[in-house]
């Protein structure tokens, strides 16, 4: 039996959070960096492919997850999975309605489902709107988001914009009476003509319901926390020939360092935390622009290699739209991920194996940067943060990719015990 699901993530805190799920079920997960240059080999039931994609241009985020769509096929997949964020970052030239357009029509398709709800995390969606903890998703910190401010609560609303086919809801007192029920809904949404369906979810019981109904839908489309039921009704239709395997986490020796580019509210908590303890960098994006990242690299060459540093870009919004309106929001942006990329490569060089990494398009620089082609999964930090597992230029490295908004706050110490546990 090939791939039984096959998933596309639009950047890669948000693929390792849904492989990190996927793998709760202990069936195995390949996540890859990118779309495989090479013919699908060593699949797994489940293979999640990490494009950075979130705020590229539409055409080119269409063409990047219609060649990984293309090579989940190859694999074997019939089921889709595309994954965004649980804050549904985008803006009105956003890639999550384009993209699950594209992908429906290479799907013949005439329906899909956005639930982006994480209960573990705080997201909730009730009557299309999206809640991070107990505020509406548009009151949250999420709309001082450097590049995708989230200034509208309402999923369907948001979505408009991004597509072109209509938008429908089943809302959560559909959903709270169970799988026929939704079932039922999707059906007479279908009949009227409704390709793109918010559903509202609270707990992980209205996921359960939710995947259970769209289970064998060519493409779902949500954040990770929808998609962790689909293991265990897979192998309860007997569609997973495998066992589920434990999987060993293999010891890592050598230099850690913490690398945060997010400037969401917990990140900005967690960046307050360990600098308590940590040695600290701070990036400028305007010293940056002017000098390189010549002070930052000599600041890191310098460091014991005992010490566990952190280099950060996270300020608060203030300083973000200030250095935003100096440069412009992508070259302020820009200039810290290429800064992040070479201070990763150095950290390796230097002998340093141990990274955190805050931050999806941050992430997505590093991983890049270290030449990364395939993660394997390791245990969870916290919900939706495992530690990965991979090899950068001949080394044996380990990475937690954070998403910007989770963790607690004293997660980058919590990576670092949970390594040595
Ligand atoms: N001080 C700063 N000024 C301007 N832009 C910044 C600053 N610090 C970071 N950035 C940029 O903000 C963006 C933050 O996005 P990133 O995806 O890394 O974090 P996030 O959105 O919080 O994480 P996630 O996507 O996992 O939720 C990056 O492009 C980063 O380079
Ligand atoms: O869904 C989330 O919130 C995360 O996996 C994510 O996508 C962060 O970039």
């Amino acid at each position: 039996m090939g791939t039984v699901l096959g998933c596309i993530a639009d950047d890669f805190t948000g693929a390792s959070d849904l492989a990190g799920l996927l793998a709760r079920s202990g069936y195995k997960v390949n996540l890859r960096i990118g779309t495989p240059a090479s013919p699908p080999e060593n699949t797994a039931a489940f293979e999640v492919i990490a494009l950075k994609s979130r705020t590229s241009p539409v055409d080119q985020a269409v063409t990047e997850a219609g060649a990984a769509l293309a090579w989940l096929q190859k694999a074997g997949a019939t089921r889709f999975f595309w994954k965004y964020c649980s804050t549904f970052d985008s803006t009105d030239k956003g890639n999550i309605g384009p993209v699950a357009e594209a992908l429906m029509a290479d799907l013949n398709t005439d329906q899909t489902i956005y639930c982006p709800a994480f209960p573990e995390n705080g997201r909730s969606v009730f009557m299309g709107n999206l809640f991070v903890g107990e505020l509406p998703l548009a009151e949250s910190p999420m709309k001082d988001h450097p590049l995708t401010p989230m200034r509208d609560s309402n999923l369907m609303r948001l979505l408009a914009p991004q597509t072109t086919r209509p938008i429908g809801l089943a809302n959560r007192h559909c959903v709270a009476q169970g799988y026929n029920s939704l079932q039922t809904r999707l059906n007479e949404l279908k009949k009227d003509g409704i390709a793109h369906v918010v559903i509202d979810a609270v707990t992980n019981d209205d996921l359960l319901t939710i995947a259970e109904a769209c289970r064998n839908m060519p493409l779902m489309t949500g954040g990770s926390a929808v998609a962790m039921p689909l293991p265990a009704l897979y192998a309860a239709d007997g569609l997973l020939s495998e066992d589920t395997e434990t999987r060993s986490t293999p010891f890592i020796e050598g230099g850690m360092i913490v690398l945060s580019g997010s400037c969401s509210s917990m990140t900005r908590k967690q960046v307050a935390a360990f600098s308590r303890k940590a040695d600290c960098f701070q990036l400028s994006p305007l010293d940056l622009a002017d000098s390189g990242p010549q002070q930052a690299r000599d600041w890191l060459a310098s460091r014991s290699k005992t010490s566990t540093p952190m280099i950060y870009a996270t300020a608060e919004p203030d300083e973000v739209r200030l250095a935003q309106e100096k440069l412009g929001v992508e070259k302020a942006g820009e200039i810290i991920e290429s800064a992040f990329a070479q201070l990763a490569i150095d950290a390796r060089n230097h002998g340093r194996r141990r990274f955190v990494i805050a931050g999806g398009e941050t992430s997505g620089a590093v991983v890049k940067a270290l030449g990364v082609s395939e993660l394997t999964i390791g245990d969870e930090i916290a919900p939706g943060v495992p530690w990965t597992y991979t090899t950068s230029n001949g080394q044996d490295i380990a990475l937690a990719l954070k998403s910007g908004n989770f963790g607690a706050e004293s997660f980058f110490s919590d990576a670092f015990s949970k390594l040595d546990s």
